[in-house]
Order: C-alpha cells, then structure tokens, then sequence
C-alpha cells in the first residue's frame, strides 16, 4: 500500500506562473480527487496528534476538505477558518501575508468553550503567514493550540520559522 506522501507526491501537480509570475503552484486538487488517496492523507496528517485534540480547524479554502475528512474520520467537529466577510459575526480577525499577496482570515469565537484543543489542518505550508495568523486567531478566542499539520511544505519559502509552534508535514519538497 501507497503512504499519504508517495500518494502526494504521483497526483500533484506543479504549474508555473500561477496565479502570478513567479510562482509555481502545487495544486493538490488531483489528491482530493482520489478516495483513496483523500482517506490516507487524512489519516497520515491527524496520526502524530493521537487523541490530543478537541476539534480540527480548516483554512479557506483549500484546509476545509482535509480538516472536513479528519473530522468524519475521527469523529470530531470542525471549525472554518474563513477568509474576510464570508462569517457572520461576531468574529476575530488577523492580517497576513502569504507568496502572492495579503488577506485576512476571521473565525467565530463563540462555538465551543475556553480551553477546546484545536489542530490546525492547511494543504501547503510556504511563507507560513496564513498558518501563523491562524495560530492567532486560536489563541484569541481562548483555546490551546493542540498541532499543525500540513499536507505540502514548501521548504524553501521558510514557513516553519516563521511560525511560533512545531509543524507536521506529510511531505516536504
Ligand atoms: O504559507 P503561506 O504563504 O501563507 O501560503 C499558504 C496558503 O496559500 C494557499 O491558500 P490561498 O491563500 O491561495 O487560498 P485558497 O486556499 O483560498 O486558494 C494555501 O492553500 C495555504 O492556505
Ligand atoms: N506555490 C504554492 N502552491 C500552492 N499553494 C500555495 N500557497 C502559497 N504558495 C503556494
């Protein structure tokens, strides 16, 4: 049987200059796509985290569908970490920068109570800014961040030292 990250590594796939010149986008659409590909990525990014979390938490847009399939697989909740204005209030927000530009990301504070053990679940870790403002966010609302786990790390943007907490990345490139 395939690992997540041999997985990962057969169905993604790498354009260039987009969405701007320069960069070269890993999309991890093609994984997504595939059952069985899908189930044990999922299964590879929760593993190191044991029981030690509460309910999993997606980045938009890209986090949702693997926080979504560690949640059913594990019977947990899930929390949207959303891009501006797509919450109803009342929220938290933080600005950051990412490869190609800046945005915010917001996330409603009031769902579960002070102390909730959240995993922080991306697809792609780069500059690290999208996953160091959701740290934020967690730590504002009241709750312990219980890990990180990325799909992709892309090593030579230096995202881990950017971000103040270890990182689980199913495959570094
Ligand atoms: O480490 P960073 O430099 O912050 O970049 C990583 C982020 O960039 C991508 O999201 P994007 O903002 O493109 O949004 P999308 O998932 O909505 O397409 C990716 O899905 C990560 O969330
Ligand atoms: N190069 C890249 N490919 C896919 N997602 C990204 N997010 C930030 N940089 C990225």
């Amino acid at each position: 049987m395939s690992s997540a990250a041999d997985l990962l590594r057969a169905l993604m796939r790498e354009t260039p200059d987009f969405p701007e010149p320069g960069v070269l986008f890993r999309d991890l659409t093609p994984v997504l796509a595939d059952g069985v590909a899908l189930a044990a990525l999922a299964d590879e990014l929760a593993a190191p985290f044991g029981d030690a979390y509460d309910v999993v938490a997606g980045l938009e847009a890209r986090g949702f569908p693997l926080a979504a399939a560690i949640a059913a697989r594990t019977g947990r909740g899930m929390l949207l970490v959303r891009k501006a204005g797509k919450l109803p209030g009342p929220v938290l927000s933080e600005d950051y920068g990412l490869e190609y530009g800046t945005d915010v990301l917001e996330l409603r504070a009031d769902l579960l109570p002070a102390g909730t053990r959240v995993l922080v679940v991306d697809d792609v870790l780069a500059t690290g800014g999208t996953v160091a403002a959701a740290h934020r966010l967690i730590r504002a609302a009241g709750w312990t961040l219980a890990g990180t786990a990325v799909a992709l790390e892309l090593a030579e943007l230096g995202g881990r030292a950017r971000v103040d907490a270890t990182i689980h990345a199913v495959l570094t490139v």
